[in-house]
């Protein structure tokens, strides 16, 4: 166990040192960036060039684990001997992602994270309380790799059924449940809510070899939460504090502080890091779950099964009288919950990806086909995450259009803001390349409408073999300055096989038609790409 510590320990610490090195966009391929919770949380109040976004990011999640089964004998005048009522655990909180349409990346997120633990079960057969879930918000378009662990499972959303007074807690001894293995079904209907009136234990862990007695109303309890070699321990349950309070103090002071622990580890023993890296890729199951529609939920850590009550064991396994004390120790001990390293990467969805030189005015154009209202201003790098906007149709047939920060030459050699943004545009069905017109006219000192298209697809390809391939048109932005139409007329002699757009997007002049030529792209059924050979540049 010590050394699967360790060897996690390991595995978490490249985390650490990479999101430490400025700027996010750095890198490339899964190692790139994996933003700190406490990156996220800085960011907010940066200024704007220096904020990032975090849109890959490692997580560690455990579900909680499962209460412990309670072992409790009542008493009464008329039954000296006592009956087993000890009620069973409760089961641990599961770790959810839940897709949100409001988030925009993994700033806000935890890079641990874990489900509470189950309550323990109490005498006159109560169960115990179902440890809270911890649920994290994740955008739309979280894909999840998995590095270690079991594989998530997306959560069912049941409605809501008419509560069976069979599960009404207490009933637990009317469940049909198997008696050969600890499967808690019945105890997965039971709200948490519902048993959380009753109050559990609190030092029923350390009362082993003790016996003492007290009365209630309805008669004497001999009850403990059983771990092996229990005994006996009789408590007046009114004594006890609330499960809330144990959940707490069960979950954060006493047990597996190494979950938390490895957080000030990250920063030492840089030894071996890459090799971890390395050995962390081949490990690694890509794409193991995607996040699409808001409102999913993905369970990606389970809350263990509590243990069972002696009620439960006595009733429903009937123990011989040789294996009975074995039997009850071994089955009343909840289970842990499952444990997964992950990595999430978000890779926006959309139909259209704008692709552009920076101050191309891709913003610009986006605003001008949706409603989306990106930050524009005439410097580059304007755009530091991608935008989002929706195009709707006379027909409600809806287009989502993606606006990435702007690429240079080079892109694939970090400059600019690098590579890592693409994996935004991966999944577009249509490219849409941003030409400035203007950028060489007037005495400016930017590089022709051709070069720039060449530079974009020499830089696309880098990055993906094939994904200029994809359909494209181009966008001839910016056709109202001066000296624009003799640009266009040579763009157009130059560039062959795609269909271009004049188009002033801050007048929005040839918008519609745009929109037009984007629908009809989707629709067509052999678009066709872009070829470098059909580029002339000199
Ligand atoms: N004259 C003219 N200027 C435009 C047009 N479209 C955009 N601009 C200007 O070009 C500048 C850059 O526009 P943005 O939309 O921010 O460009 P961008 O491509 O998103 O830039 P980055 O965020 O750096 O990638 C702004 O000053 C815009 O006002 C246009 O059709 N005509």
């Amino acid at each position: 166990m010590w050394r699967r510590q360790q060897a996690l320990l390991r595995r978490l610490r490249p985390l650490r040192t990479v999101a430490q090195s400025p700027p996010p966009w750095a890198g490339g391929g899964l190692g790139c960036y994996y933003g700190s919770a406490s990156e996220g949380r800085k960011a907010k109040t940066a200024p704007l060039q220096a904020r990032g976004m975090v849109d890959k990011f490692r997580m560690r999640a455990k579900g909680g684990d499962g209460g412990s089964g309670c072992v409790s004998l009542r008493r009464s005048r008329s039954d000296r001997q006592g009956r087993p009522d000890g009620g069973n655990g409760g089961k641990g909180g599961d770790v959810i992602l839940e897709c949100s349409r409001s988030i925009w990346d993994f700033s806000g997120l935890q890079h641990h994270m874990r489900g509470g633990r189950g309550g323990n079960g109490v005498s006159k057969n109560q169960i115990g309380t179902r440890g809270s879930d911890k649920i994290a918000q994740v955008p739309v378009g979280t894909v999840i790799h998995l590095v270690e662990g079991e594989q998530p499972s997306f959560a069912v959303n049941k409605p809501t059924r008419a509560l069976d007074p069979w599960d009404i807690p207490g009933a637990a001894e009317h469940s049909s449940a198997s008696s050969n293995q600890i499967d808690n079904a019945g105890m997965r209907g039971f709200d948490g809510g519902l048993s959380r009136r009753h109050i559990s234990p609190e030092h029923n862990t350390d009362g082993y070899g003790t016996e003492k007695e007290s009365n209630t109303q309805s008669g004497k309890y001999l009850h403990t939460c059983s771990k092996p070699g229990f005994s006996n321990t009789d408590c007046d349950a009114r004594t006890y504090p609330h499960q809330e309070d144990m959940d707490e103090k069960g979950q954060t002071e006493s047990e597996d502080e190494e979950f938390w622990e490895d957080e000030d580890e990250f920063d030492i023993d840089k030894e071996g890091e890459e090799e971890e890296e390395e050995e962390e890729e081949q490990n690694l199951q890509y794409s193991v779950a995607e996040m699409t529609q808001p409102g999913q939920r993905l369970i990606i850590a389970r809350g263990g099964e509590g243990g069972l009550g002696n009620a439960f064991i006595m009733k429903e396994m009937r123990p011989s009288k040789a294996y009975r004390q074995e039997k009850i120790s071994r089955l009343s001990s909840g289970q842990s919950g499952t444990e997964t390293f992950l990595i999430l990467e978000l890779k926006s969805i959309a139909d259209v990806g704008l692709v552009g030189l920076p101050n191309a005015g891709k913003s610009t154009l986006l605003s001008a086909l949706s409603r989306a209202q990106p930050e524009i201003a005439d410097y580059e790098f304007t755009t530091l995450r991608p935008n989002i906007g929706s195009l709707t149709y006379e027909d409600y047939f809806s287009v989502k259009v993606a606006d990435i920060p702007g690429l240079i030459k080079g892109a694939h050699e970090n400059r600019g803001l690098g590579h890592a943004f693409l994996r935004h545009i991966e999944r577009t069905k249509v490219l849409a390349y941003v030409l400035d017109l203007a950028a060489t006219l007037n005495g400016r000192k930017g590089i022709p409408p051709w070069e720039q298209l060449q530079d974009l697809v020499t830089e696309l390809e880098h990055y993906q073999e094939g994904l200029t391939r994809r359909p494209s048109l181009i966008v001839a932005n910016k056709i109202d300055e001066e000296g624009a139409d003799e640009m266009y007329k040579e763009l157009k002699r130059r560039v062959q096989g795609v269909p271009i757009f004049p188009v002033c997007a801050i007048l929005q002049e040839g918008v519609p038609d745009l929109r037009i030529g984007l629908r009809n792209l989707m629709d067509d059924s052999d678009p066709q790409g872009i070829d470098l050979r059909k580029i002339t540049v000199h």
